[in-house]
């Protein structure tokens, strides 16, 4: 059977902007739409939903097709859930009354298991019985999230839903967030600017500039693609998947083995075998022309792939290939010119830090 697919293609013309979109989109897993302000994420989530006229739009979810042309599924009857920057709920019902509330709606086509699973991988269990103004923003959010996944949707559309929440508040709901990553069942189309966001829940993402698609595919390959701008800034960088392959219990490190070499992190407390992501950020990365006698403890032999401008022009970004893994390295032109960095290069690849993100 072929693996879940979406098949997206919208076209909206509207005065000084236009989307125009082609996309195959993974079934499962979740998508990533990046792109400046105003490139259409918002747009293209709104397309998709059926918010936004597209009449020559095609929209296909898992073999089903809820749009062709001017013929497609009215938005309520699309399978769908949508979560936004803030959570709208009513402040007099309880939280399990706004969870039950759209669950009312669809009538006999409920199933109570989903409100509870829902419930669970949220981790709102104790606040069922509280009213929305006693939450947090962070709780909010999650109680929203939930609500939209009781209704057991086939898609789930959330536009920076993290945007609202300050960085203390980010940091609380990630981890539900990746969660869902690896326990949905069905794909997330996820609008964000976060670079932490991207890194830690990606699995593919679309990179939107001006309504149309520069690039989209796996993270791990964009993520070091020179020619596109991510704008990430400070946190360019790569994200490798790895496994857990020896702990150090002494020294408090853990070794991730990638298809390519290994990097030594601080270790999570995670077991042998554990899948992780590995994000090597370009600003920990240096270049050398012999293995050096320093404090760095990963040192890689790596081949230069390409060089590239960077956000500043004392900088440049070198992708480096090791085994079958890219990093990106940042250097200043000055010493990437002493180094004489040139494509098909052989260098020893010095990784000061790494972070390690749990994932199945
Ligand atoms: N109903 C509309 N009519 C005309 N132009 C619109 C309409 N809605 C949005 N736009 C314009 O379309 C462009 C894309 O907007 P959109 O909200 O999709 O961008 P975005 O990538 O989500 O931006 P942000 O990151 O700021 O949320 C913007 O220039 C916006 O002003």
């Amino acid at each position: 059977m072929a693996p879940p697919l979406i098949e997206a293609r919208f076209r909206v013309d509207w005065p000084g902007f236009s989307l125009d979109v082609d996309l195959r989109l993974p079934g499962r897993g979740f998508t990533v739409l990046s792109g400046p302000s105003g490139s259409g994420k918002t747009t293209l989530l709104r397309c998709v939903a059926g918010l936004e006229r597209a009449p020559q739009g095609r929209l296909v979810v898992d073999g089903e097709v809820w749009q062709d042309g001017a013929q497609g599924l009215p938005v309520h009857r699309r399978p769908i859930g949508y979560v936004f920057q803030e959570a709208s709920l009513f402040d007099h019902l309880s939280v399990l009354g706004n969870l039950r509330y759209g669950l009312k709606r669809l009538g006999s086509g409920a199933d109570p298991a989903r409100l509870e699973q829902a419930v669970a991988l949220l981790g709102i269990g104790h606040l069922l019985e509280r009213r929305p103004e006693r939450l947090s923003g962070g709780e909010r959010q999650r109680v929203g999230i939930a609500r939209a996944l009781a209704l057991g949707p086939r898609l789930l559309l959330m536009d920076e839903p993290l945007s609202a929440l300050d960085l203390a508040r980010r940091q609380e709901i990630l981890p539900y967030l990746e969660r869902l990553r690896e326990e949905l069942d069905i794909p997330v189309l996820y609008v964000t600017h976060a670079p932490d966001e991207v890194a830690r829940l990606a699995d593919h993402l679309v990179a939107l500039e001006a309504g149309r698609v520069l690039a989209h595919g796996p993270l791990q390959e964009l993520l070091v693609r020179l020619d596109l701008p991510l704008r990430l800034g400070e946190q360019a960088g790569a994200v490798l998947d790895a496994t857990i392959g020896e702990v150090d219990t002494r020294w408090h490190l853990a070794r991730a083995d990638f298809d390519g070499g290994s990097l030594w992190a601080r270790d999570p407390g995670l077991p042998l075998g554990q899948r992780v992501r590995v994000r090597v950020l370009a600003r920990d990365v240096s270049l050398a022309a012999q293995p050096g006698a320093s404090s760095i403890q990963n040192q890689l032999p790596g081949v230069v792939e390409a060089v590239g401008a960077d956000d500043h022009p004392a900088l440049a970004l070198v992708q480096v290939r090791v085994g079958a893994a890219l990093l990106l390295a940042r250097l200043t032109r000055r010493s990437a010119d002493q180094l004489g960095v040139v494509p098909g290069q052989r260098l020893w690849v010095q990784v000061k830090s790494v972070a390690l993100l749990e994932t199945r």
